[in-house]
């Protein structure tokens, strides 16, 4: 089967929210693409449908071409964590594996397996009512893992996680990317997906706001902007605006040239006999990208206007015309 999640126009309502509005997007396989959006914007409900636990009021979703419903062997075909603490406490970790690839023909040494891979080891044997949120996770994973399947869908997965539990699951989600399976992460920060997203899924309200690779993303954000450190700034800033150059100053030494590639700048204050003492090609980060991305969006705004207490990176607004670039 094509490793492959395809969400086609998927509308969800509850009462009067309208929790997913048209949203469509494909999930490629090779590739972990970040699924973002603030809280309450709809991605739990999109991956909850995907796994045929909501039933979409329009619209479908698709794991390899076919609705989940007509998925033979599902474990085999999608794994996917959820909600990492519902556990029952009393359970061994390790039975809880069984119990789960018991109930669907997978053999013993599967859960062995599994349980190294992602490194609970002898914590497996402990009962699940004693487990850290890292240690939930980690089971959440196992099991996920169990049926060795192609698409892979975790939902919030480094919520709550301390520095190491989140290197582990960026570590983690980028190998099972690496051996071709389509993996889809969701989170409502961006900066949580740095480092480990290839491709990014923006939402905003249940709508689309950005479907684009992270390179492409972090190109545009980071323009052709140069950074310029120098002690003549004044003089700078002449020599390079009569040369076209945008040129904005941000500190007493330091400047922010738009226009003029890198190399131009070098050369032209070298040969003007202006000192200076770094011209670096400014490098946007996912955040800052995120940003400027949300920054105009109807969709951002009125979450951040829903929720005034929402994290940072949740309350700016996103584009003026939903961007879905390239596949
Ligand atoms: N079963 C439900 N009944 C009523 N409203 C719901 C239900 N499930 C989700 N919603 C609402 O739908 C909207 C989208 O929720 P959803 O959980 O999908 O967003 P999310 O992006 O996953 O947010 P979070 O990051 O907080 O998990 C929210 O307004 C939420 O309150």
């Amino acid at each position: 089967m094509d490793a492959t999640i395809e969400v086609r126009g998927l509308r969800k309502q509850f009462g009067q929210t309208v929790a997913v509005d048209g949203l469509t997007f494909t999930v490629e396989p090779g590739q972990v693409t970040g699924f973002v959006g603030p809280n309450g914007a709809g991605k739990s409900t999109t991956m909850r449908a995907v796994l045929g636990l909501e039933a979409p009021d329009a619209g479908e979703t698709l794991i390899g071409g076919r609705r989940y419903a007509e998925l033979r062997t599902p474990l085999h075909e999608v794994g996917a964590l959820l909600d990492a603490s519902a556990l029952h406490p009393g359970r061994r970790g390790r039975d809880h594996l069984l119990w789960l690839a018991h109930s669907h023909g997978i053999p013993r040494r599967r859960v062995d397996a599994v349980i190294e891979q992602v490194g609970l080891g002898s914590a497996a044997r402990r009962r699940a009512g004693g487990y850290s949120l890292g240690m939930q996770q980690r089971l959440g994973i196992a099991a996920a893992l169990l049926g060795d399947p192609p698409v892979l869908m975790f939902d919030e997965p480094v919520n709550g996680l301390d520095t190491d539990g989140i290197r582990w699951i960026r570590g983690f989600l980028r190998a099972l990317a690496r051996e071709g399976r389509a993996v889809l992460v969701s989170s409502h920060l961006m900066s949580e997906l740095e480092d480990s997203a290839d491709h990014l899924v923006v939402i905003g309200r249940g709508r689309l706001v950005a479907d684009t690779s992270v390179a492409r993303l972090l190109a545009t954000a980071s323009g052709d902007r140069v950074a310029l450190r120098t002690s003549a700034r004044t003089q700078s800033m002449s020599l390079l605006a009569k040369e076209g150059a945008k040129v904005a100053a941000d500190g007493r030494d330091s400047l922010t040239v738009t226009g003029l590639p890198a190399e131009r700048i070098t050369a032209l204050l070298g040969a003007a006999g202006i000192p200076f003492s770094e011209v670096r090609a400014h490098r946007a980060t996912l955040e800052e990208a995120y940003m400027e991305l949300t920054r105009d969006a109807v969709e951002f705004q009125a979450v951040a206007a829903a929720e005034p207490d929402a994290e940072p990176a949740a309350a700016p607004a996103a584009p003026s015309s939903p961007a879905a670039e390239e596949a």
